[in-house]
């Protein structure tokens, strides 16, 4: 349990405490703090000038650490600390001491061939000066960030305004928001964690809500199995000229293991689907009252409806249809723009069957309509998907390079493995039916948009880096799940 979590800046000063509390000292964990990075350094890169830059709080006290290290195996090093040394206070001042080498003045990085940045870390409070900024954008050689680089928000991945650009960052116990969430995930670079004594206990008072997504454990057939146990997703067609992301969708789910899935059509767009449906059923419902009929067989229990669905009064009663209906919902795209201006209408309907699972699927864009408070930069993209999912009552995946899936007890999975060739039209499409298909095997909520992202980014995966498409992705899917490149 919480091998995953993501601890904030706040709840890694907890951790720290519990462990000092239990016995290791705090002087120790900067001391194996400085090590790692140390180490990771030493199997990356040759010996070479380096210069350490250090702040005025502990994160410079590991920077000394490095600095030394790296000197007593042969290393050219020089240290600039920001401050003076007269102020530096606790295991900082000791461990500077310990350096027992020349400061300099954080002024530049000319002659230096690898630079640590032991500026700031949990402890970053305001935004970076003008000096460090300009700094840091003087940067052309390789740069290790201590904790998180100089700038990264570790609570929110946001640069404060502007970071230092890593190579590789080496952190402590367990990741931050920070070094997932964007673009602080971009700005470290290789992120490795190192252990530092710090028991994995603590985490048990912690109780950290938010964690890296990773594999999933997906629902397996057995021996006995019957198609009709591993459930039947529905996917809602749009018209008649709008059919192939409705059936990218029903693609998806089938591939990903539902028993059965139906794409539930306009009279109008029957002759379009029925000439490109094979193993995947079709049936007519022109309208919310015939979507209502077929989706009373109580063994379609899971249903998708957005993709190219159309915006307006027909896809809201269609979405109410659905969610009267008793089966586990997915609301994408035009279902969601279909409530831009009565979202309050959305979640008072999705609370009149609170027991079943309603997950939305909003980009961004769509998620700044149903949510127009819930925007600001400064609340992170976890805070605004947990918010989101409290108030609407669904459960939310915020999606984006760093998709986010949240639920309305303030639990968050940050997804990690999508690559950008996922940024191609109708990828959306093939990630709700994903989820369809999953909801309609038995998965809860969140569970099931946390395996749908994985399964989605590990489909974009193992293309090429470039030519994919939507029409690739459900091929692409393969539920015997390669090595996670995470673990
Ligand atoms: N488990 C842990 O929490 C451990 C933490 N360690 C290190 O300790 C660090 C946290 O140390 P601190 O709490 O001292 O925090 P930092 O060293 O990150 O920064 C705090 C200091 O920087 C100043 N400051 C913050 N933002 C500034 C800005 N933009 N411009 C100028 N000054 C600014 C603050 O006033 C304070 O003096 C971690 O990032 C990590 O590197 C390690 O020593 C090992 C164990
Ligand atoms: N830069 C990116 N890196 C990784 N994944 C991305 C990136 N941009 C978009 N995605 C993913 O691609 C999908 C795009 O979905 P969406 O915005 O609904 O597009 P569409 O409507 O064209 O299908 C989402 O799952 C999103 O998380
Ligand atoms: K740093």
């Amino acid at each position: 349990m919480y091998s995953h979590a993501l601890l904030t800046p706040e709840q890694m000063y907890r951790a720290d405490a519990l462990a000092v509390a239990a016995g290791v000292s705090s002087l120790t964990l900067m001391e194996r703090a400085g090590r790692a990075v140390a180490e990771e350094i030493l199997r990356r890169f040759g010996a070479r000038p380096t210069l350490v830059l250090c702040g005025p709080g502990n994160n410079g006290g590991d920077g000394y650490v490095v600095a030394r290290l790296l000197r007593d195996w042969g290393w050219p090093v020089r240290v600039a600390l920001l401050g003076e040394t007269a102020r530096l206070k606790g295991d900082a001042a000791i461990m500077a001491k310990r350096w027992g080498g020349p400061f300099e003045s954080v002024t530049s990085v000319d002659g230096a061939g690898l630079i640590v940045d032991a500026l700031f870390g949990a402890g970053l409070s305001k935004p970076l000066s003008d000096q460090i900024v300009k700094l840091s954008s003087a940067v052309k050689v390789p740069v290790v960030a201590i904790d998180v680089p100089s700038g990264i928000d570790g609570a929110t991945g946001a640069a404060r305004p502007a970071a230092f650009r890593a190579d590789l960052t080496v952190t402590f116990f367990r990741k931050k928001p920070g070094h997932v969430l964007m673009p602080g995930r971009e700005y470290c670079g290789e992120t490795v964690v190192a252990d530092i004594g710090i028991p994995d206990r603590v985490l048990d008072e912690i109780k950290p809500p938010l964690m890296e997504n990773f594999v999933p454990e997906l629902p397996q057939a057995g021996p006995n199995q019957h198609k009709y146990r591993r459930g039947h997703a529905v996917v809602v067609s749009g018209a008649a000229h709008q059919t192939g992301a409705a059936r990218l969708a029903a693609r998806s789910a089938l591939r990903v293991g539902a028993g059965l899935v139906t794409v539930a059509s306009p009279k109008a767009a029957m002759a379009a689907n029925e000439a490109h449906l094979t193993a995947i059923m079709l049936a007519e419902a022109d309208d919310a009252l015939a979507l209502g009929r077929l989706l009373a067989d109580r063994r379609k229990n899971a249903v998708c409806i957005g993709p190219a669905a159309g915006v307006g009064a027909e896809t809201r009663a269609k979405v109410r249809a659905a969610l009267a209906s008793g089966a586990a919902v997915v609301l994408d795209a035009d279902a969601l723009t279909s409530f831009a201006l009565a979202p309050d209408e959305l979640f008072e309907a999705i609370a009149e069957t609170p027991e079943r699972a309603v997950v939305m699927t909003p980009h961004e864009g769509e998620f700044a309509r149903l949510f127009k408070d819930l925007v600001k930069e400064s609340d992170s993209k976890c805070e605004r998907a947990i918010a989101a999912a409290k108030r609407s009552g669904a459960v939310i995946l915020l999606k984006g390079p760093d998709s986010v899936a949240a639920n309305g007890e303030g639990g968050a999975i940050v997804n990690t493995n999508a690559p950008p060739s996922l940024a191609t039209a109708g990828s959306g499409d093939v990630l709700a039916g994903l989820l369809t298909g999953l909801l309609a095997q038995g998965m809860e909520g969140v569970g099931a948009a946390a395996a749908a992202m994985w399964l989605h980014g590990a489909a974009a995966g193992k293309f090429g880096r470039a030519g994919l498409t939507a029409e690739d992705l459900p091929d692409l899917i393969s539920c015997g799940i390669p090595q996670n490149p995470l673990l």
